[in-house]
């Protein structure tokens, strides 16, 4: 029995009911549990719900991947490469529906979720292209009857954990790469946001994937931290690869000491956005808008603190304030005219609320936003800008996750060094410069895994994704994305 849904019954919104799946996907059959609710963020309503799967369940998913791994290891890379195409090709074509349901869920705007399906595809299709390029060497050997070669091997069945403000994405840049490598999978998308994972799931079945290659458990919260052990425990799985809070991160990775587990860790980010005297100001008060608010300010590449050079501090925040009156409107993300929406939940206006009232007690001030917006619903916050922020106060130090942007005034090269490295955890950080040498020298100090000159846009499938810090290890995407799936096999012949 499939549980009644708003979505399904909605043909204005979802062309095909097929992509509406509220079931788990375990050894290619999808399977139906009492539901959790999943919410519509822009109205706080029931959209639909979701099979809560049980925990006997999950462990039979790990023994399906582990079983589906014994054949799918031996499948040519030529074969695993047209599966990963195919699932390109369906997720483009069906592109529309599948925004929607990200909208639905998520609440960002139509035009980031058809973005952000573009971009999820696109993993499909980098790694449909990478898997037939994975190359071994040959290696000299120092005795002379002897000769060396290596080989990729699959690292064996991942867990993959994955959050909510890229439901789709996070989702594929693992998947895509574990199945190229040769890996099966089980998948634990977010509570928040399965809808999508499972519409991706349907379409998988459609591409060829094989049963048991690639099993979803979709779970209700409080289900989520026994998932994380199982996964983490379990002889069976060989990787577990997570998206996620470095908070959570560093429980997953403990955990995985049992099993002494290959783990990959994208996790939280606090990202300086630097506008140096030299800067084209029009062009960073457009990368401003963009790199801080995409998403409400909920991707974990965000820009978190903009530090601005004194000389142009208070033309900076002129534009940078004209520019969010002119360009934004708040709303629900099904309204075509919207172009920011409201938050996940509850929790993450309420941390925004609590580092804006801690900075504003601090000496920072308002100079536009800083409010609710219940008139729209409870979890929409206003496109905010405060200034004089100081590294005293909380959000200089806490990821926002929300559309709030902290300005910090700066007179140095090195002053400004040294407040943008101040942080643990380094995932993203961008800067702007017309002067080039500086450009040179500042990307080199930066301590983060991904640097953007004169850009606030630095997603794409090529880019090696991650971060240093307890922002995580590993690199996703990429030609290095194979790579994180794959054990190096070196094998020695005697002559
Ligand atoms: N580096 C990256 O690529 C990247 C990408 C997206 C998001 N993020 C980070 O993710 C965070 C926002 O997402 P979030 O709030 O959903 O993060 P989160 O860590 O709370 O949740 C992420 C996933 O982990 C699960 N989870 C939560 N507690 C768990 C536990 N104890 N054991 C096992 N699983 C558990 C959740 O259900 C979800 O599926 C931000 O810090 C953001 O920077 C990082
Ligand atoms: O939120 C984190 C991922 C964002 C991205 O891949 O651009």
């Amino acid at each position: 029995m499939r549980a009644f849904t708003f979505v399904r019954r909605s043909s204005s919104l979802i062309s095909t009911g097929k992509l509406v799946e509220t079931r788990a996907l375990v050894n290619g059959k999808f399977i139906h549990f009492e539901g959790f609710p999943v919410v519509n963020p822009a109205t706080q309503g029931e959209i639909a719900f979701m099979s809560n799967t049980p925990l006997e369940t999950v462990k039979s998913a790990i023994s399906a991947a582990a079983e589906a791994f014994r054949d799918y290891r031996t499948v040519p890379a030529q074969a695993r490469a047209r599966i990963l195409e195919n699932w390109y090709r369906l997720m483009i074509e069906h592109e529309t529906d599948l925004a929607r349901l990200v909208t639905l869920e998520n609440g960002k705007p139509l035009a980031d979720s058809l973005g952000e399906v573009r971009y999820a595809a696109s993993f499909f299709k980098w790694f449909s292209e990478e898997a037939v390029r994975q190359y071994g060497e040959t290696i000299s050997s120092a005795t002379p009857s002897n000769r060396m070669y290596t080989q990729w091997q699959p690292v064996g069945p991942v867990g993959i954990i994955t959050p909510w403000n890229f439901p789709l994405a996070m989702i594929s840049r693992k998947l895509a790469a574990a199945l190229a490598a040769g890996c099966t999978a089980v998948v634990k998308p977010a509570a928040e946001t399965p809808l999508s994972a499972m519409a991706m799931a349907v379409l998988g079945v459609e591409a060829g994937v094989p049963d048991g290659v690639v099993n979803y458990t979709p779970v209700g919260h409080e289900k989520t931290k026994s998932v994380g052990e199982l996964f983490c425990e379990s002889p069976d799985l060989k990787k577990v690869s997570f998206t996620g809070s470095t908070n959570v991160g560093k429980i997953l990775m403990g955990q995985s000491a049992s099993t002494l587990k290959r783990i990959s860790m994208e996790l939280g980010g606090n990202a300086p956005f630097v506008v140096f005297e030299d800067a084209d100001i029009d062009k960073a008060v457009a990368g401003a808008l963009s790199c801080k608010f995409r998403s409400s300010g909920q991707t974990c590449v965000c820009a978190n603190r903009l530090f601005v050079h004194d000389s142009i501090y208070n033309e900076f925040l002129f534009k940078l304030s004209k520019a969010l009156d002119t360009n934004t409107r708040l709303g629900p993300g099904l309204d075509p005219t919207v172009t920011h929406g409201p938050l996940i939940h509850g929790r993450a206006i309420s941390k925004v609320e609590q580092l804006v009232e801690d900075a504003t007690s601090k000496g920072a001030t308002v100079v536009r936003g800083g409010q609710r917006r219940n008139d729209l619903g409870a979890l929409f916050y206003e496109l905010t800008l405060l200034s004089d922020v100081t590294p005293k106060m909380e959000i200089f130090h806490t990821e926002a996750f929300g559309p709030v942007a902290p300005i910090i005034r700066f007179k140095s090269v090195d002053e400004v060094m040294e407040l943008a490295n101040d942080t643990r955890v380094g995932l993203a950080a961008y800067f702007y410069t017309e002067n080039n040498s500086k450009a040179w020298t500042v990307a080199e100090k930066l301590q983060a895994g991904m640097v953007g000159v004169n850009t606030g846009l630095i997603s794409e499938a090529a880019l090696p994704f991650g971060g240093v810090g307890e922002s995580g290890f590993g690199r996703e995407g990429s030609k290095y994305g194979l790579a994180e799936y794959s054990d190096l096999k070196t094998v020695v012949v005697g002559l």
